[in-house]
Parts: C-alpha cells; sequence; structure tokens
C-alpha cells in the first residue's frame, strides 16, 4: 500500500504531503490535487509550541522556513476583558512550578492573590508585557535546554512527549506562505501536485474509493485517499455520507470576519503573543507577523450579524482597516463520527474543528498526521489500525472541546446577554464535574481530560486563575504548612524576571537585526 491521494491544497493538505514524504520518501506517491478557483480558509495563524516537532521531522531549521512565511514567536494567548474590562492575563508556553508537593498557583491562592497570578507565577508573563523576545540577540534560547539537539524530546511525536518538559513559545505565521513553501518542500521530494477540481469521488460496491474524477486531469486512482477539503468534508462527508458530530450546543461561535491589515511593524512593535479580547458576542484575535496583523472577529450568529461583527472588527482595529477586505467565515464546529472511514482519511478542517481560542486547528492537523504514520496501513488493512487513530484524533478534539467550554463558563464578564448565556448553557456532563473538583483543588493529571489532548494542566490553572468567575480555594493542607519555600519561590521568579527583561532584545528588533 503505497499511492496516496490527496484531496486539498490548503494547510492541511501541504502539511499531509510533505510529512508523509518525510516519513516514507520514495517509497510512496503521492499525488495532491487542489481546485484553482476554491480557496483556502485563508486563516490560520497561531500555533501550539509542539509544532516545532513537524518542521523538525522534515528537517527543517527556523531559519529555513520562518521568513518565507514572515513567522513572528508566539508567548502566550493574552486573554483582554474576558473577567472584566480592563483585565488581561497570559495563558503561557511556561511549566508551573511546584512547592513541596503543590503548584505554585495553590501557594499563590493561599497567600492573598494580587490581581496577576500569572506575573506572580511565571517569568514569561512579564517578558511579553515589555515586548521581549525569548531569544537573545546572539540566538540563544533563555536558559532553557533546549537548542540545537539539546532538547531531549527531539524525535518524540507530541503524544510521547505528553508535556514532559514546556518549549518556552510558538510560531505566529502566514499560512498561505506556509503552504506555499511546503508545496514547494513537497514537489522537490517528488509529490505530483496537480491544480484542477474533483468533480467526482469513485466507490466501489462496499463504498471503498477507486479514484476521484478531475476536470481536465482524468481519474486519479490510488490506495489511500486523504480529505483535506477543509469544512465541506468532499470524500469523507460527502462521497461517504461520514456524520458531522456538532459541538455548537455548547459552543455557540459559528461565524469569523478576519481582515489582514498592513502594519507599520517597527513603529507597532509586536507583542510577541496572539491577543484574544473579549468583545459583545465573541472576540478578536490579534495575531502580529512581520509585515502586518492577522485579526478577525470569532463570533456567535444568533447574537451579532456578519454586518455588526465587520463594522465591530473594523472600529477595533482603526484607520488601518479602511481600505482592507473582509474575510466572512462559516465555521463547522465540531467534529466528523470517525475521521478515517475505509480508505478516506480526513485530516484539517473536514476531520473538525473548533474556534481558533487556542489555536488548536494546525495542532489538529499535526497531531492527525502523526497517528497517520503511526498507523499507517498494510494492504491487509487491519481495522485496528484505523479504530486506534480514530479514538486518539476524536479523544484530541473531544479534549479541546471541554477546555475551550472551560473559557466560556469561567469568564466572569455578563454585561451582555451573550455573556449572561455563557452560565446558563449546557455544558458537557464530564466538565461540570471536574470544575467541581478544581474548586476546592486546582487541576492536575488526574481531573483534566484523561485522554492525550495536547493541554497540559497548568492551562487549565491559567484559564480558571485567569477567568475569574469560578472561585478557588488553596489547599486546605497549606494552612499547616510553611511558606517561606513558596515565599522564596517567588522571590526568585522576581529576579529572574528582572535579569531578563534587562537583557533580552525587543521582539521585532530580535527578527530585524
Ligand atoms: C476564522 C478561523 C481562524 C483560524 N485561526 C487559526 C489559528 O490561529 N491557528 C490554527 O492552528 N488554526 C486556525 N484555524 C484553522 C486553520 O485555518 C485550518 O486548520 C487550516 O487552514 C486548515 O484548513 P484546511 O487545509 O483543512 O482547509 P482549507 O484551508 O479550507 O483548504 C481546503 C482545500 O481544499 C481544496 N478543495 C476544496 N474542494 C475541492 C475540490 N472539489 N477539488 C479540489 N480541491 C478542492 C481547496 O482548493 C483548498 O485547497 C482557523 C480557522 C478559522 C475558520
Ligand atoms: N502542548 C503544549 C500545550 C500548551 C502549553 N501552553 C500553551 C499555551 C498556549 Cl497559548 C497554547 C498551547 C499551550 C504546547 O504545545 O506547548
Amino acid at each position: 500500500l503505497n499511492n496516496v491521494v490527496i484531496v486539498g491544497g490548503g494547510t492541511a493538505g501541504w502539511m499531509t504531503a510533505s510529512y508523509l514524504k518525510a516519513a516514507f520518501g520514495d517509497r510512496i506517491d503521492i499525488t495532491l490535487v487542489e481546485s484553482g478557483h476554491i480557496g483556502a480558509v485563508g486563516v490560520g495563524e497561531a500555533t501550539f509550541s509542539d509544532i516545532r516537532h513537524f518542521f523538525e521531522f522534515l528537517g527543517l531549521k527556523e531559519k529555513d522556513w520562518m521568513p518565507a512565511c514572515n513567522a513572528t514567536y508566539k508567548l502566550a494567548v493574552r486573554f483582554e476583558n474576558w473577567r472584566e474590562k480592563g483585565h488581561y492575563f497570559y495563558h503561557p508556553f511556561e511549566q508551573m512550578r511546584s512547592v513541596n508537593g503543590f503548584p505554585l498557583t495553590d501557594w499563590w491562592l493561599k497567600q492573598g492573590p494580587t490581581d496577576r497570578f500569572d506575573k506572580d507565577c511565571f517569568v514569561m508573563a512579564s517578558v511579553i508585557d515589555a515586548g521581549l523576545s525569548p531569544r537573545h540577540q546572539d540566538g540563544t534560547l533563555i536558559d532553557q535546554p533546549f537548542d540545537e539537539g539539546a532538547d531531549e524530546m527531539q524525535g518524540l511525536t507530541m503524544s510521547e512527549h505528553q508535556g514532559k518538559t514546556q518549549f518556552p513559545y510558538a510560531y505566529q505565521f502566514e499560512a498561505a506562505l506556509l503552504a506555499k513553501y511546503l508545496t514547494k518542500y513537497s514537489v522537490e521530494r517528488g509529490v505530483k501536485h496537480i491544480v484542477d477540481d474533483v468533480r467526482e469521488v469513485s466507490l466501489d460496491d462496499r463504498g471503498w474509493i477507486t479514484g476521484v474524477r478531475t476536470g481536465e486531469h482524468g481519474d486519479l486512482t490510488g490506495d489511500l485517499f486523504i480529505d483535506c477539503t477543509g469544512f465541506r468534508g468532499l470524500l469523507l462527508n460527502q462521497a461517504l455520507e461520514e456524520p458531522f458530530i456538532s459541538y455548537q450546543d455548547t459552543l455557540p461561535n459559528d461565524s469569523a470576519v478576519a481582515l489582514q491589515v498592513p502594519m507599520d511593524m517597527e513603529r507597532r512593535g509586536i507583542l510577541p503573543c496572539t491577543t484574544a479580547t473579549a468583545q459583545d458576542a465573541g472576540w478578536i484575535w490579534t495575531i502580529p507577523l512581520t509585515g502586518r496583523v492577522g485579526t478577525g472577529y470569532v463570533y456567535a450568529k444568533d447574537y451579532l450579524s456578519p454586518e455588526e461583527a465587520e463594522r465591530t472588527l473594523r472600529e477595533f482595529v482603526g484607520p488601518a482597516a479602511a481600505d482592507v477586505e473582509a474575510n466572512h467565515i462559516r465555521m463547522r464546529i465540531g467534529r466528523s463520527r470517525n475521521s478515517w472511514v475505509k480508505n478516506c482519511v480526513a485530516i484539517g478542517l473536514s476531520s473538525g474543528f473548533v474556534e481558533p481560542l487556542e489555536s488548536t486547528g494546525i495542532f489538529f492537523i499535526h497531531h492527525a498526521i502523526e497517528q497517520l504514520v503511526k498507523n499507517f496501513p498494510a494492504a491487509d488493512w487491519n481495522s485496528m489500525h484505523r479504530d486506534l487513530y480514530n479514538s486518539a484524533v476524536s479523544h484530541v478534539m473531544d479534549g479541546v472541546r471541554e477546555f475551550l467550554v472551560l473559557h466560556y463558563v469561567a469568564a466572569k464578564r455578563n454585561d451582555t446577554q451573550y455573556w449572561r448565556d455563557t452560565k446558563t448553557r449546557k455544558i458537557p456532563d464530564s466538565l461540570a464535574e471536574r470544575i467541581e473538583k478544581w474548586k476546592v483543588q486546582l487541576p492536575d493529571s488526574e481531573t483534566v481530560y484523561p485522554y492525550y489532548h495536547g493541554l497540559p494542566p497548568y492551562s487549565y490553572m491559567c484559564i480558571l486563575l485567569g477567568m475569574g468567575g469560578i472561585e478557588l480555594k488553596p489547599s486546605p493542607a497549606l494552612a499547616l504548612a510553611d511558606g517561606g519555600a513558596a515565599q522564596r519561590e517567588f522571590e526568585q521568579i522576581r529576579n529572574k524576571t528582572q535579569r531578563l527583561t534587562e537583557v533580552l532584545p525587543k521582539a521585532y528588533d530580535y527578527f530585524t537585526q
């Protein structure tokens, strides 16, 4: 089994083609067919830090691909106005410290919280506030043993890695430029690239795909067909009629309007993070790249019209948005019941999607590709590989869905009907049970979503502590414990923060000097 046909040339299609080529070389034939006039969704610019495993697997270093994609570093998601207007906090890429067996955030709760748990418990919160780079001007990383092979986690897949260490940053890049870069990478390594429309999908009497019929390039036959056609799910949901399980009963945001705003980043400076600014009926993302800012309003159409969303977004951005065309998007929120059915695997939006609040779309793609390689079928098509794949992929999306619902359940603001409804809307039973535990004991690996879904327990702590809508209590044991060691830990964080903010370059300078 070595003939793969990929339909779709967005981020999912080209990430899949390039990774499979890197994994199997010339022992596999890959054809990618993409329409010349059905556009890719055109957004998808911030990532998880785990994405570095993808580039490492392809043998790519940052200097190879970042300049071609106008890429910058992402040190956190900054949540603005979710607790109340004027408040913000970070969800960073930084391990949570522990003192005497308790997370530092537990000690923080005990010792009389300030209004910024993130500044007290993480070094990176102040580094981001100062608009700094996580690398010194000579390229060395802030004192974490990851650089150039020092990362003992290299070679592991994300799910094997399971957050054993925490790399301090992720990336933000232009999705279209990444797809273009990976197209070149793939074609140079033998991927056959056809620009044409798939008009029909041919099935045999068992319902397996035998080929796809194109407009001008005849029938493309193969063994394995990978559906990267985006929300439309042309092969999996349409041809094979695999049902789609909506998450919309618990995540109502179903629409977005996006702008790509040219910006003088020298004058503006680069805040090295993705910002999610809460609005009356959703939230606006701001992603700084080297030559522009990517921004968009994610909202629920039951509460806001596309016209009002666009007006709000343009007002939020200001005059720089004046001549920029808006891209209105209807989002299909949820996942296919199974992403691998018969000889068809859906990867990307065709498999599933949740709103981009924690930049999980590309993480889903990367995880799916890793799992496909891990479970790549032999000619006997042993169904256990397919079952293992479907289980891992479904858990990742269901786990992230719970994590996103937590953002809305925990957000304190209630100044519009949209925000008031977040407190009365149905939530997954399993999440409701977990929240009751977290009220008395901060999240740990025992109480978060039990299957791999990419997010460590400290990510849940950040959302609970930052959003402010769920009352949290410190562990009673801390009342009997000596707080001296915790005080020393907080002091160490303050000292390290002071040292770093004195020597690190500005994020903009790091990329331009
Ligand atoms: C508003 C929004 C914001 C997002 N922000 C982020 C983010 O910050 N971070 C993140 O990780 N993810 C984000 N995502 C998700 C991210 O955009 C997607 O995961 C990523 O773009 C993958 O898309 P795709 O390749 O699956 O589909 P698409 O980009 O839609 O590509 C579909 C491809 O299929 C082709 N095609 C369709 N029909 C046919 C046909 N009949 N014949 C031939 N070709 C066909 C199209 O030409 C296109 O090439 C966001 C998504 C949305 C909607
Ligand atoms: N697998 C982790 C997930 C993770 C840890 N911290 C953050 C912060 C943000 Cl904004 C997104 C994801 C994560 C990783 O990829 O680092």
